[in-house]
């Protein structure tokens, strides 16, 4: 079975968060979306969830007991336990007695959080809060599990848990799309979908998006500013018609130039359109 959403488009007053989008999200596999700040990714994620209603196109998602969604606020209850938060979210899919004691115990051991079974959410750190969000979002084996940036904001050796309990989600059969703000989650995903303005730049495999994308990224100190942005100590330039000056330094274009090229060349006057 394969999830996701057809042509949507969802406007809020004036704004279109979603113009037209596309995306598929089969079993056994992990979808990342990416973009920049209001490009649209929490209203798709919270579309599949059927919590904003799409003006036109069709969502494809099974009922709610087979769907599970960290929302991008901390998904758990502060003033309860650990357990008690893993409880409680089971509960309301059914899960009580041995079922549910044999569940917390193997989502507690695979989130490492074991030994803080008995802290308050309130008193963990922000990666283990995300972690539990995480197993109470997927306590129930959802068919389509959604997550909203699950790791913005969690320090590294969390990221890497993290990514692990998501990875091993699709293993075991589940669909899972994610939002986020790290390009290299973004490349490990089986596919990924870059989003701007509602509008989807880009979009397969990273070696796809790779092969796909035209023009040229060049290092070095820019004829064009407005084709140009910051990587570390340079300045990297696009040029949609593959027309650098014969002396620039080319290089080879990652996902993060890959996503500012195509978005500038969306939004420059006399950009390429995409
Ligand atoms: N409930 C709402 N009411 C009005 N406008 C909204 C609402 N939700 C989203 N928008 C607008 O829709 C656009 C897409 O927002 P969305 O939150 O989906 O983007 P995003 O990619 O998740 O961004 P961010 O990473 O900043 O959360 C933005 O212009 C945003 O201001």
């Amino acid at each position: 079975m394969t999830f996701g959403v057809n042509n949507a488009t969802v406007t809020f007053g004036g704004v279109t968060a979603l113009d037209d989008v596309t995306v598929d999200v089969p079993a056994r596999t992990v979808v990342a979306l990416v973009g920049g700040d209001g490009a649209g990714k929490t209203t798709l994620l919270r579309a599949l969830v059927r919590e904003v209603a799409l003006d036109s196109g069709e969502v494809r998602a099974p009922d709610k007991p087979c769907l599970g969604f960290l929302p991008a606020s901390s998904g758990s209850w502060a003033s309860l336990t650990v357990a008690q938060n893993i409880d409680f979210a089971g509960g309301v899919y059914g899960l009580t007695g041995d079922a549910l004691d044999t569940r917390r115990s193997e989502l507690l051991g695979a989130a490492d959080l074991t030994d803080a079974a008995d802290r308050l959410a309130s008193q963990l750190s922000g990666g283990m809060r995300r972690k539990l969000g995480f197993c109470m979002a997927i306590v129930h084996q959802p068919d389509l599990l959604v997550l909203d940036e699950p790791s913005t904001g969690v320090d590294p050796v969390s990221r890497i848990d993290l990514w692990r309990l998501i990875a091993s989600a699709a293993a075991g059969g589940t669909a899972v799309i994610m939002s986020t703000t790290y390009l290299d989650e973004a490349e490990r995903a089986g596919q990924l979908h870059v989003l701007d303005a509602g509008h989807i730049l880009t979009e397969g495999t990273y070696q796809q998006v790779r092969d796909h994308f035209d023009g040229t990224v060049t290092r070095g100190t820019p004829s064009r500013p407005e084709w140009s942005w910051r990587r570390g100590h340079h300045r990297h330039e696009y040029w949609p018609d593959n027309d650098p000056p014969p002396t620039a330094e080319v290089v080879d274009p990652d996902l993060e130039d890959i996503v500012i090229a195509l978005s500038l060349a969306r939004t420059t006057p006399a950009g390429t359109p995409t």
